[in-house]
């Protein structure tokens, strides 16, 4: 285990992803599932952390894992119990040493597939740092701790139970050479602590904490028994995504319904006033033959025009101002904490274009895109504003998600649901966008969030399933939508 400079493991508490995490709701918006739990719990040194990484490694193709440790929830110390803490009195064995209500609250907005901010804590330092740790998008969490099975709010959340089950001496033995190494004790201080605290405290309340377990794992020699629980984790991954392929499928149909009478009576879509200044960049942007210098200016322009008609779906309050007339003139003022999100690269165009109208706007991006065998949406990069990461400025916040264009929905659906998991309410979210197609898109977006707003410059016709050109990498060509007319990739004809 490699100490940080805080003295906290590294590779705890981080979100691990291989290649991009799947939806993880059906086509109707909703989670269809919550993210897989596994407790492990073992006393001190029996091999915990061993175990969560040998399943991680099992696990490799899985999208996004997390090793919560029940470490970062032991509870903020005073002075006094620093001063124990210093001269090993104090009892971080007991189950009140952790902060129990906090765990458990975490740990189910991650299930949930919320986002969390967990403490962080210092071995070296026995006390909670101030800053804390933002968590998002787990689909399977692996939680350890000595008291991870103690508590009945976080068994309730797991959906398996792991007790790793070791011998006294070794454990005693693993815990000296680690203290030693990574959290500065000597050997008098480690005996100290472990004849006072950890040996009652493991025979008192860890150790008979097993009886919760669904599987007990030895604490050495273990590679078998890691091999059953690793087929059997598989085995449940499996379940749950063979129905999430079945409910995707049923929203397929809506694909071919096209602009039914319906969608064409939703509110949620804002068309630009079609003016002939509109028409005529539009048809600048879609003739093949523009140079790039001429697309970029053109779609750069088109972008202050989506952004200015989306800014008119945000909040005002009258507002009154002392003109240099000596007089007073009544107008209106924007309220709202506005950021944007844009999906990268296509939303570019559009986040340049926010950024010319509201100049100091936090700005996020979402990296999406296709899965090359199953054409299915990826999530590979989360990065938020400030003002989203956090549930409370979440709700309040409006956000401006960008892409330049929207056929079968697939992204935006999961840009949306990234959204809400934040808290960010549905009202408060504004799609700009250049382009959608009358088929896909909003009828599936109409169904899922009635509440989004989409502010675009045109609608075209026809949403077609098309073959990619040749991938340079692989040598495989893959299918792909393409709205029709169109302009053809806008990220790529502006970034190329
Ligand atoms: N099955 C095992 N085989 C070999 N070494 C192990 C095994 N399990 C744990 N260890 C070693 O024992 C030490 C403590 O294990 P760790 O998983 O950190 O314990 P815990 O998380 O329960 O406190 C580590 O150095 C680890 O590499
Ligand atoms: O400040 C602290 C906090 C905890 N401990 C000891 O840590 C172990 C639990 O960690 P494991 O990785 O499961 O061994 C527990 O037995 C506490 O005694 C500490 O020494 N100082």
């Amino acid at each position: 285990m490699l100490p940080t400079t805080q003295g906290a493991p590294t590779h705890k508490n981080h979100i691990l992803t291989s290649h991009g995490r799947p939806p993880w709701y059906g086509p109707d918006g909703l989670p269809i599932h919550n993210a897989f739990v596994i407790g492990i719990a073992g006393g001190s040194a029996s091999g915990k952390t061993y175990v969560a990484e040998k399943i991680i490694q099992s696990l490799q193709s899985l999208p996004s894992i997390l090793i919560l440790s029940q470490d970062s929830f032991y509870k903020k110390h005073n002075e006094q119990e620093l001063a124990l803490a210093f001269s090993n009195e104090y009892d971080f064995d007991h189950p009140s040493s952790i902060d129990m209500e906090l765990f458990a609250q975490c740990l189910k907005d991650l299930k949930e597939y919320k986002q969390t901010h967990i403490p962080i804590y210092s071995f070296v330092h026995h006390q909670r740092l101030p800053e804390t740790k933002y968590l998002y998008g787990a689909s399977v969490i692996i939680v350890e701790g000595i008291m991870t099975l103690l508590d009945p709010a976080l068994r309730d959340l797991y959906d398996l139970k792991i007790f790793v089950q070791c011998d006294s001496d070794l454990m005693l033995a693993r815990r000296l050479r680690r203290d030693i190494q990574q959290r500065g004790r000597s050997v008098d201080d480690v005996l100290k602590q472990y004849l006072r605290f950890v040996k009652p405290a493991f025979d008192n309340f860890v150790g008979p904490s097993a009886k919760y377990a669904d599987v007990i794992i030895p604490g050495a020699a273990n590679t078998v028994a890691i091999d059953l629980v690793v087929n059997h984790i598989r085995r449940k991954l499996a379940e749950r995504h063979a129905s999430f392929r079945s409910e995707l499928s049923r929203a397929q149909p809506a694909i071919e319904q096209g602009w039914d009478a319906e969608v064409s009576k939703w509110p949620g879509v804002v068309l630009l006033r079609q003016t002939p200044q509109l028409k005529g960049i539009h048809t600048i942007l879609r003739d093949e033959t523009t140079s790039r210098e001429d697309f970029i200016f053109f779609a750069d322009r088109l972008a202050t025009l989506v952004v200015e008609c989306g800014m008119d779906l945000l909040p005002y309050v009258p507002h009154s101002v002392q003109t240099p007339t000596d007089a007073i003139a009544h107008g209106l003022k924007l309220t709202a904490h506005v950021c944007g999100v844009s999906i990268i690269r296509a939303g570019g165009p559009l986040q340049a274009g926010l950024q010319r109208v509201l100049r100091d706007v936090p700005l996020g991006a979402l990296l999406i895109q296709s899965d090359p065998s199953t054409g299915e949406p990826l999530l590979l990069h989360t990065s938020l504003p400030c003002y989203i990461l956090h549930r409370e400025q979440a709700k309040d916040t409006w956000v401006f998600l960008l892409d330049s264009q929207i056929g079968t929905g697939a992204a935006a659906l999961m840009a949306i649901r990234v959204l809400l998991d934040h808290g960010v309410q549905e009202e408060h979210i504004i799609f700009l966008t250049f382009l959608i197609s009358q088929q896909g898109g909003p009828n599936v977006l109409r169904k899922a969030f009635p509440g989004v707003r989409i502010v675009t410059s045109a609608v075209d016709e026809l949403l077609l399933m098309a073959w990619s050109d040749v991938d340079w990498e692989t040598g495989e060509r893959r299918r792909v939508w393409k709205i029709v007319p169109g302009m053809g990739h806008i990220g790529d004809r502006y970034y190329l």
